[in-house]
């Protein structure tokens, strides 16, 4: 079997010597422009149109990241991106639903111990007891409930919050309330205190945290973006936080990234910042992953992780 590995910024041969131990029969290499060599599967990340283009033998094709949508919005301007017929599959966790919830846990606590109040009394010297918040009042709501929000829902039910999600269709997660489909956002929506976005990006779901859906939210609430930039309307959430309807937002995601110097969200002192590092792909459990959907798909069983091209994750 032939496997080619492309990505901009990875180190290749860290990545083929590790797949080369779970896959000791395969020939691996990193593709270079104008290899047009055989490849049974292809490692990808922003992969160049030349790379793939006619390659027809592909048995499939692996995206190194959780999110499709650059590869997708690519593919639809050059529809050569990806050979016709190919299925391509994603990482599936590999790592990353315990990154994101190190990091969900770790602000929704700070917000709910009023460390943002705080820090703010700290730059003024006040020494100032507050009252507590209480649980019931910090409802967490999670928009998608996949593999990543329906483990950050978990991590949170375990710290005694009231947790509901949202999601395309009813989930059935332990502790967590579950609401499905446009009909049922608003419901979601009132009374969530913290609103974590675990979507992915795709027609339906861009510009869903907006001034509507924020206005249905608890008063004081706050807004953790841990998916895309384009999910947020960026506007919306600064008029919110200067009206007082948002108490803060932390966001990992920005639709121009890096975030320009300009944009006020740098200097906004409710916004907490992280560039694009909420759940980064780890590359040994990636390997596994991709091995063992390597080994499934060579004995013709029909392993998790495909992405529906048409549905757009
Ligand atoms: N910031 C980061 O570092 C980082 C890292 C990894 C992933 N991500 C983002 O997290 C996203 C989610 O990853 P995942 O592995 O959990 O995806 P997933 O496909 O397992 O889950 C997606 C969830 O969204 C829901 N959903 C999709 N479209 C919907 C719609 N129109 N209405 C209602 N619900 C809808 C699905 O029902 C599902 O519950 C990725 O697409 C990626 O963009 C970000
Ligand atoms: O989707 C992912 O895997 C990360 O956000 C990197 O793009």
């Amino acid at each position: 079997m032939d496997i080619i590995f492309y990505h901009p910024t990875f180190d290749a041969n860290h990545w083929i010597s590790l797949l080369q131990r779970q896959l000791p029969q395969a020939r691996i290499r990193e593709w270079r422009s104008g290899d047009n060599g055989p490849a049974d599967y292809a490692l990808v990340w922003h992969p160049p149109v030349e790379m793939l283009r006619g390659r027809t033998g592909l048995k499939a094709v692996f995206a190194l990241g959780a999110g499709v949508d650059s590869i997708l919005s690519k593919l639809k301007k050059d529809p050569d991106l990806l050979p016709a017929g190919v299925p391509l599959f994603r990482l599936e966790d590999t790592g990353m639903a315990e990154q994101m919830q190190e990091y969900a846990v770790s602000q929704v606590l700070h917000w709910f111990r009023r460390f943002d109040d705080y820090q703010a009394l700290k730059l003024q010297a006040k020494w100032e007891p507050l009252a507590d918040y209480e649980r019931e009042d910090f409802t967490i709501g999670i928009l998608g409930a996949g593999v990543l929000g329906g483990k950050v829902a978990e991590s949170l039910v375990g710290w005694g919050f009231p947790v509901r999600c949202w999601s395309r269709s009813h989930k059935n997660y332990s502790g967590v309330k579950s609401f499905a489909g446009r009909e049922e956002l608003s419901a979601f929506a009132n009374n969530t205190r913290v609103l974590i976005n675990l979507l992915p990006n795709t027609p339906e779901t861009v510009g869903i945290i907006n001034s509507e859906l924020v206005n249905q939210l608890a008063d004081n609430a706050y807004v953790l973006n841990l998916a895309r930039g384009v999910h947020l309307v960026e506007d919306d959430l600064l008029t919110a936080l200067d009206s007082g309807k948002l108490k803060g937002a932390m966001l990992d995601v920005f639709s121009r990234e890096p975030l320009p110097a300009e944009s006020p969200l740098w200097r906004h002192p409710r916004v907490a910042i992280t560039p694009h590092v909420a759940a980064v792909t780890r590359p040994a459990q990636a390997v596994e992953f991709i091995s063992s959907t390597i080994i499934q798909l060579d004995k013709g069983q029909h392993p998790t992780g495909q992405v529906d091209l048409q549905r757009g994750y």
